[in-house]
């Protein structure tokens, strides 16, 4: 890895240039997909259907609405919650308080629309606002990215992040400097992972649901099954909020333009984009093959839960029963790693399940588009580079043991494979 100085972490992401690219890559993928997506051709490679005019872009009520659904989201969260968790000791050996109420939050949403819906609020016709939500909420992210950076430079150095503080600009702005900037109890980077974006992420498929239902007077198959397999991975993870704060996101991270223009934007607007592809690309799936796409979903979400819940429950509380029989290897920092059960086989087994799931997402659309499949390729890279960081991560807390981890269980992600 590059570095800027012998004291500082190691830079990620192509450094300062490479940061460059991607702020600029980032929302030029995202908008090439939405239009990509209501296009004939439906073409991932290639030039843009066509580059829309500021006035298809801007629209004040798209801005209108993403800030009242930012501000429900927001009151949702500051609400009583079943519980308060408290986070990873901090440089300064205090721990934050976060509330334990995503899932409350989203079944509130889920009510909140179910009466509109049933008072007449076309939902439908959300699908059709995607392109400027998607500019409201870019602009936001920018904006809002702007501010955290501001703020951040007049955060102790006990605030920030290990890796967002290059003095870099451009580095930081993307990385983010601050690690939890929050006003009082609202920690924003906690409030951004889980909830407007996630949120909103099936708000926007449901929304495409009922779209097809209008034009073509039923759901299709494949768009039950997109909305469904979609809506347990997030209704999953809201219900197991609290593992979000062992996250790297979370305990390493910075709050910068990547994770706010990620969590708020790049969730909701590219995560969405096989139930937009199949409102204007109408597949037919048989039952057959249909419950054969459930069974690859169903053991991707087998595999992907049982591997977090495994190193959850052992992270809590190593003598649980479900857990206390698994071979561990001590570290100097007196925690354990497993090293068999499911992170014996692989040394990401959540990685995997979370792989399988993406491709059950994606087959519903058919094969005859590269398109629905964009979120099947861009997230294997995303996990393999996330897994190299956090191996980076590993390598540095529990050293010559992770190095023994990784002889036991030599694979990453898949098994002899890679
Ligand atoms: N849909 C999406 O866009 C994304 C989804 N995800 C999903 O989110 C979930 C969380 O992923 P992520 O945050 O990357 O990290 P993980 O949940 O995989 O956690 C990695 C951490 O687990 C601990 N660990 C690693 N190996 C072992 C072991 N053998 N025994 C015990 N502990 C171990 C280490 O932390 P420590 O030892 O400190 O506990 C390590 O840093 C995953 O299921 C992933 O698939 C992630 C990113 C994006
Ligand atoms: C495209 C950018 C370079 C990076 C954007 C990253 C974000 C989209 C993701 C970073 C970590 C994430 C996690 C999740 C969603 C995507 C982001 C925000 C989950 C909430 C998805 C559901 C899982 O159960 C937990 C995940 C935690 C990490």
């Amino acid at each position: 890895a590059e570095t800027m100085a012998a004291d500082q972490a190691p830079l990620e992401f192509g450094g300062p240039l490479g940061a460059a690219a991607l702020v600029l890559l980032l929302p030029t993928t995202m908008f090439h997909l939405i239009l990509a997506a209501s296009s004939g051709p439906a073409r991932l490679l290639g030039p843009p259907p066509y580059l829309p005019g500021l006035e298809e872009l801007w629209s004040p009520w798209a801005l209108l609405l993403l800030l009242t659904w930012l501000g429900l989201q927001a009151a949702l969260y500051l609400l009583p919650a079943r519980k308060v968790a408290e986070g990873m000791e901090l440089k300064d050996k205090n721990r934050l308080r976060y509330p334990i109420n995503g899932f409350q939050a989203l079944v509130l949403t889920a009510l909140l629309v179910g009466l509109g819906v049933s008072a007449g609020l076309p939902l439908g016709a959300l699908s059709k606002m995607l392109l400027p939500l998607a500019f409201a909420t870019t602009l936001t992210c920018f904006i809002f990215s702007l501010l955290l950076y501001v703020r951040s430079l007049l955060a102790p150095a006990s605030a920030l992040a290990p890796g967002g503080n290059s003095g870099n600009p451009i580095y930081d702005f993307f990385l983010g400097r601050e690690l939890n900037p929050r006003i009082g109890s609202f920690d924003f980077k906690y409030f951004c992972e889980l909830r407007p974006g996630l949120i909103g992420w099936v708000l926007i498929n449901l929304a495409l649901l009922m779209q097809e239902a209008e034009l073509r007077g039923t759901p299709s198959l494949a768009m039950w099954l997109v909305n469904g397999f979609q809506l347990l991975y997030v209704g999953d993870a809201l219900w197991y909020e609290e593992a979000v704060l062992t996250t790297m996101d979370i305990i390493h991270d910075g709050l910068g333009f990547m994770l706010a223009f990620g969590d708020l934007a790049w969730v909701p607007f590219t995560y969405s984009l096989q139930a937009q592809f199949l409102l204007y690309h109408p597949q037919s799936l048989e039952l057959p093959m249909a419950l054969f796409i459930c069974f690859i979903n169903a053991i991707g979400y087998y595999i992907f839960r049982g591997a977090n819940s495994q190193k959850n429950t052992f992270r809590k509380n190593p003598s649980d029963p479900s857990v206390a029989g698994l071979a561990t290897i001590p570290t100097a920092t007196g925690r354990q790693l497993l090293v068999s059960g499911w992170w014996g086989m692989v040394r990401h087994p959540n990685y995997l399940g979370d792989l399988i799931m993406a491709l059950a997402w994606s087959l519903p659309c058919g094969v005859s588009h590269l398109l629905p499949y964009f979120y099947l390729l861009y997230f294997t890279a995303l996990l393999v580079h996330r897994e190299a960081r956090d191996e980076q991560q590993c390598l540095q807390k529990y050293g010559r043991a992770w190095k023994e981890y990784c002889q036991r269980v030599p694979y990453r992600i898949v098994p002899y494979v890679y």
